[in-house]
């Protein structure tokens, strides 16, 4: 059966973060992820994982100054250092939390970029994959890429699934795996039992949302029950990110999980 994890930046956002992880566990998720743990103490997040019976499924590399727009730091050309210095910090916080894989935002191109600006922006972004993606695979993890659909983050490098395709294999580290986001994908391009079976074999990891208003994957223009079947028939055993925010309180909204084991109070 396809495996739920609860993304805790955006779901039980009615608890403070550190109480999301027994909300989560309480209604039966096994898996968590989020954007970023480095507010907190790595031994602080271990104890909420073992005290619930989780599992640390994913989460992000630091993406730079956040809260001014930055949005990774992956194809920043001239911030090379800061993205090892990045690397670093998050394998520190992957061992202690455990987590087998971590995410990479490709961070934004300036809004006059031309193509010798593109063109850099690549160039950085593929040696930067490449030190990541070799230092992931000395501590046993994976990296993913995300393409990101460029209405929710206007100006991300990585929008297409064609593109985050084409970088892995120009990368040619095999530690490096596409995050398959079918809300961004359905956004930028749609297609998407096409694009699951074209990117199988890149795919590290699965998030879910129902579009266009990103909440609950249950109403909208994306029939996520015959999707997840298509993974799941596809071989896939991973994770699927439960990445949405809900309309109206998180419990409330968990009605479309119960077919996957999730829901009432456990
Ligand atoms: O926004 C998303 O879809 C993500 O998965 C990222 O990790 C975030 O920025
Ligand atoms: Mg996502």
């Amino acid at each position: 059966m396809i495996k739920l994890a609860a993304n805790l930046s955006m779901l039980f956002t009615e608890h403070e973060f550190l109480d999301r992880f027994s909300a989560a566990a309480e209604v039966g998720f096994k898996g968590v992820e989020y954007l970023f743990p480095y507010a907190f103490e790595a031994q602080d997040i271990r104890q909420r994982l073992d005290a619930h019976g989780l599992k640390q499924v994913l989460f992000n590399l630091p993406p730079g100054d956040w809260d001014a727009g930055e949005r990774g730091l992956a194809s920043l050309p001239g911030r090379e250092q800061e993205f090892r210095d990045s690397v670093e910090v998050a394998l520190r916080y992957a061992e202690a939390l455990d987590c087998p894989r971590l995410h990479a935002m490709a961070g934004l191109l300036p809004e006059d970029a031309d193509d010798a600006v593109y063109r850099r922006h690549h160039a950085s972004y593929i040696d930067n994959l490449r030190y990541a993606a070799e230092a992931c695979a000395s501590a046993g993890r994976t990296l993913l890429i995300e393409p990101i659909n460029g209405r929710d983050m206007p100006g991300f490098f990585l929008q297409t699934q064609q593109q985050a395709r084409d970088i892995v294999r120009e990368v040619g580290v095999d530690s490096l795996k596409v995050q398959f986001d079918l809300y961004h994908c359905q956004i930028v391009q749609g297609d998407l039992m096409h694009e699951m079976e074209a990117q199988y074999p890149q795919i590290g990891h699965v998030q879910i949302a129902g579009v266009p208003e990103r909440h609950e994957p249950d109403r909208g223009e994306v029939n996520y029950p015959q999707l997840l079947e298509h993974l799941e028939g596809l071989g896939y055993r991973g994770w699927v990110g439960c990445e949405y925010r809900p309309r109206a309180g998180t419990v409330a909204g968990l009605g479309w999980a119960s077919a996957y084991g999730i829901g009432g109070r456990t």
